[in-house]
């Protein structure tokens, strides 16, 4: 179970970046509060301003946004890696900003910039975090055993990460996230950059995940993701929750004036532009 209540994160800005946000029509100081999600004000951004959901297990949960929209920095939170302004975090019945070491154990975060140690092997990369959450040898084995014939990676588990393609290392990546078997999974766009063949290796691991009884977020713009995979999902934008449930109720709810379904791209998009004010 991941619980997240009234989350909030404001980042302080160069005004470098205040001319790009300007630019980009973002909102400049004094033309919107500075507590209006994803403002601009003289000095900081906020990035989440208020977010609350819930993800349950043997649930997938998706929190789907565009660019911007703050999926990575809410996701960095749960995962202990960046203290919120406010709000609160649970983890699998921990409270994550009263005991992150607790909360993390409970814990596999897998993010794009998630780096291996290119020197190491692929399987001294997985071992390595296998020690540091003190797993067994004989789990090791057989978590290792299970997750490499999965993913696929066998082959290549001799070879320094450093000769690795980029498939190949978020596969390593991946087994080296949830080694230790945690009841919470957390993937932050765990697919991209990734051809058809490794996607659906990862589609399929967490769907594993799913059948294991364990708790999965992820986030993603990639809405045939969404269908394929989400039992439940965030609309999320500026920082906030614009639209939330199971798929089935979010796509019953998307019905145009013509009481015709909409497709989930095309309720996404309708939600954005109703949140930016854009007439359709
Ligand atoms: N360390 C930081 N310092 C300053 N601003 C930041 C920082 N991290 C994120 N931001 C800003 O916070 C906002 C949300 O960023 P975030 O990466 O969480 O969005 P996202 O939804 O994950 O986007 P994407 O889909 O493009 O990865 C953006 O405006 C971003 O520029």
């Amino acid at each position: 179970m991941i619980e997240v209540v009234d989350l909030t994160k404001s980042f302080p800005i160069s005004r470098q970046q205040r001319r790009e946000l300007a630019a980009a029509g973002s909102p400049a100081p004094g033309e919107t509060p500075a507590t209006a999600p994803g403002a601009a004000n003289a000095s900081s951004l906020q990035a989440v301003a208020g977010a609350s959901f819930r993800c349950s297990p043997g649930r997938v949960f998706a929190l789907l946004g565009p660019n911007g929209a703050g999926k990575t920095t809410v996701l960095r939170m749960i995962a202990t890696l960046l203290r919120p302004d406010g709000g609160r975090i649970s983890i699998a019945g921990v409270d994550a900003l009263a005991d992150p070491v607790a909360a993390r154990r409970k814990l596999g975060f897998l993010t794009g910039s998630t780096k291996l140690y290119e020197r190491l092997t692929a399987e001294e990369n997985v071992r390595y975090a296998a020690d540091l959450h003190g797993v067994g040898a004989a789990d090791y084995k057989r978590r290792r055993d299970a997750l490499f014939g999965a993913l696929g990676i066998d082959a290549y588990a001799g070879r320094r990460a450093g000769q690795l393609s980029t498939g190949m290392k978020q596969k390593v990546a991946i087994a080296r996230t949830i080694i230790h078997d945690p009841e919470v999974v957390v993937f932050d766009e765990a697919t991209s950059g990734l051809d058809v063949i490794a996607a659906r290796a990862i589609i399929q691991l967490i769907q594993d995940c799913r059948a294991q009884g364990k708790t999965v977020l992820f986030s993603t713009h990639i809405m045939s993701e969404v269908t394929m995979l989400a039992d439940d999902l965030a609309v999320f934008h500026r920082g906030r929750v614009l639209a939330m449930g199971g798929l089935e109720e979010v796509l019953a709810r998307a019905v145009d004036e013509r009481g015709q379904r909409r497709t989930l791209e095309d309720e996404f998009v309708r939600l954005i532009d109703a949140a930016e004010g854009v007439r359709t």
